[in-house]
């Protein structure tokens, strides 16, 4: 049994790896540089942890701190920009970051081969299906196990931040992805924080706590299943349409900032509804993912499921900045997303 580390997620001091797992520097550092621990104690009250969270902050949020004026907010923006590299650099050291990127296994071999190698880290993955049963939460069950593996075996070397909105989160199909994968199961489930959401923005406010958590140690997933759910319940009729799009814009901004400030995976889980107009035109797709271009332009790589033949699935990649339009076919099993029996059978 492979044996995890106790302070294996504590921090990024063990060699070799430490070039490709993205370390935070808490907002304390600051201090270093003049910055008084009564203006950083204000920053992480404002839910700032980081001082990539400060730098990527737009002057006029930081005014709205109460006891920062416009010069502590000039000199924490300058020294913090000091300390987070914002400016150009060469496509050469870009490509470099992005051939080390770590990817977290989902357990299917072809689905994997088609994602580049797993779920992107540092960027948002959107798995959407216009059935039921396609296999998105199960996906999110076996990632908050293979996201805790070495990165040599697939992982992600951190923990996982599992937020729910609809109940069907089930420790047990861990514990069997655990088995399958040789880790400790008690351990694996106490590396998962979850936490149920049961309104929108409570939904939101959890991210809060996630980016304190995050800062505190290390976490390679952000699962949030389903991202739209509390949506389509707390926002009703056209009338509320605009209000709803905003709010959805503001949860996916803020999760595409956790991507960008801890290096962490996001996997969202969304779901496939009718459109209203959608039948008026020939050929039109009448049903669609949730959360319109919204949605659309904040996932970084978008995954359609569906069955397949028996019991297996098809994973479609519809929208990637660099992989082709592949698909992949995997099945839900006893421990976790893997290869169908037919595959099996024919390797
Ligand atoms: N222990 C298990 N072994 C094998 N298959 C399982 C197991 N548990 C659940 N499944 C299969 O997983 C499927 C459900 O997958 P999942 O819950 O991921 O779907 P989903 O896409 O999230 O669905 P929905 O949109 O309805 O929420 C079911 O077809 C079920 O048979």
């Amino acid at each position: 049994m492979l044996t995890q580390e106790e302070d294996l997620f504590q921090g990024g001091d063990e060699e070799g790896d430490e070039g490709l797992l993205n370390q935070p520097t808490l907002v304390a550092k600051l201090q270093e540089a003049g910055i008084s621990k009564s203006d950083t104690d204000k920053l992480v009250q404002a839910g700032m942890h980081t001082v990539e969270a400060v730098a990527f902050t737009p002057k006029k949020q930081l005014l709205t701190i109460k006891g920062i004026s416009e010069a502590k907010a000039d000199k924490i923006l300058a020294e913090a920009c000091k300390l987070i590299p914002m400016g150009f650099t060469t496509a050469t050291e870009i490509h470099a970051r992005r051939a080390e990127l770590v990817r977290i296994s989902t357990g299917s071999t072809g689905l994997d081969t088609i994602l580049g190698g797993g779920i992107e880290t540092g960027a948002i993955t959107e798995l959407f299906g216009a059935f039921f049963r396609t296999g998105k939460s199960q996906i999110c069950h076996t990632l908050a196990v293979t996201c805790q593996l070495p990165i040599s075996m697939g992982g992600g070397e951190g923990k996982c931040l599992y937020i729910d909105t609809e109940g069907t989160f089930r420790p047990v199909r861990m514990l069997a992805v655990a088995e399958r994968f040789g880790l400790n199961g008690e351990e694996v489930l106490d590396n998962i924080a979850y936490a149920r959401a049961y309104n929108v923005d409570h939904q939101l406010q959890l991210l809060v706590q996630a980016s304190a958590m995050m800062a505190e140690s290390r976490f390679s997933l952000l699962i949030v299943d389903s991202c739209t759910s509390l949506y389509r319940t707390d926002f009703s009729g056209r009338g509320e349409l605009s209000a709803r799009q905003m709010h959805l814009a503001k949860f996916l901004r803020t999760l595409m900032r956790l991507a960008d400030e801890f290096g962490v995976a996001v996997v969202v889980t969304n779901q496939v509804v009718a459109q209203v107009d959608g039948g008026q035109f020939a050929g039109a797709d009448a049903k669609k993912p949730i959360g319109g271009n919204i949605m659309a332009h904040a996932s970084t790589t978008r995954l359609n499921l569906r069955k397949g033949r028996g019991a297996s699935r098809v994973c479609k990649i519809v929208d990637s900045p660099c992989l082709p339009e592949a698909e992949a076919i995997f099945a839900i099993n006893e421990n976790g997303i893997g290869e169908p029996e037919e595959l099996k059978m024919d390797a």
